[in-house]
């Protein structure tokens, strides 16, 4: 196992290198096309590709598929990083560039590393192992600060409470550490809270 854990990271790294700005956008793999929150996976795919950004995915369905959409839609560079998973689909047809993985912390280390920035659309426990990864590794100095935003405020809100009202007071979390999620409503809430190198 260990030695197939290395080929495959090694691999993922060959396959992404070079690619440019990315940003890794997460989301439930139920979100169904048609409803509110796939439109906002669109809309936020095309505002990040048209900033210049690669959008990066897990390749599944749902918000993933919402996300790769839009940013191909729109010309961009649609990347997925997929999964093996028993009796799942592991791509969504709208990938330009796509790397298979059949470990979950792999594709969480390759998808970290090939990205400078987080957006999390409303998700279930995936979402937050993501969002979770990304935030232990920003709190604790291990990769450099970076963007992590929540999109939709009503979904995300006890998320954020927890953090400010339970975890601050009593003390499992410093004081500038709620601040390091951002909640946010909207595509161009989160556009304005990218890094602004992406294009140039
Ligand atoms: C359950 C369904 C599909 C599962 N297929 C997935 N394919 C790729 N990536 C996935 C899948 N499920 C979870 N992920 C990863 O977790 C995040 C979403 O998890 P959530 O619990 O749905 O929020 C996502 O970002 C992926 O990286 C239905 O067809």
């Amino acid at each position: 196992m260990v030695f197939q854990a290395m080929v495959e990271l090694y691999e993922g790294d060959r396959v992404l290198n070079g690619i440019g700005s990315g940003v890794w956008v997460c989301g439930s793999a139920r979100t169904k096309p048609g409803t509110k929150n796939y439109e906002l996976g669109v809309e936020v795919g095309a505002a990040l590709a048209a900033a210049g950004f690669a959008v990066f995915t897990g390749g599944g369905p749902g918000a993933m598929e919402a996300a790769n959409k839009g940013a191909k839609q729109n010309g961009g560079v649609s990347v997925g990083v997929g999964i093996v998973l028993p009796n799942e689909q592991q791509f969504n047809l709208e990938l330009t560039i796509k790397f298979l993985c059949k470990y979950f912390f792999i594709r969480k280390v390759l998808l970290t590393k090939h990205t400078e920035a987080l957006v999390v659309l409303p998700g279930g426990n995936g979402s937050m192992d993501e969002l979770y990864e990304v935030l232990t590794l920003v709190q604790t100095k291990t990769i450099p600060p970076r963007p992590i935003v929540l999109v939709g405020r009503k979904y995300w809100k006890r998320v954020d409470a927890f953090s400010r009202k339970t975890m601050l007071p009593n003390g499992m979390i410093s004081l500038g550490d709620p601040d390091l999620v951002k909640v946010v409503n909207t595509v161009g809430e989160v556009m304005d809270l990218m890094p602004k190198h992406a294009a140039s």
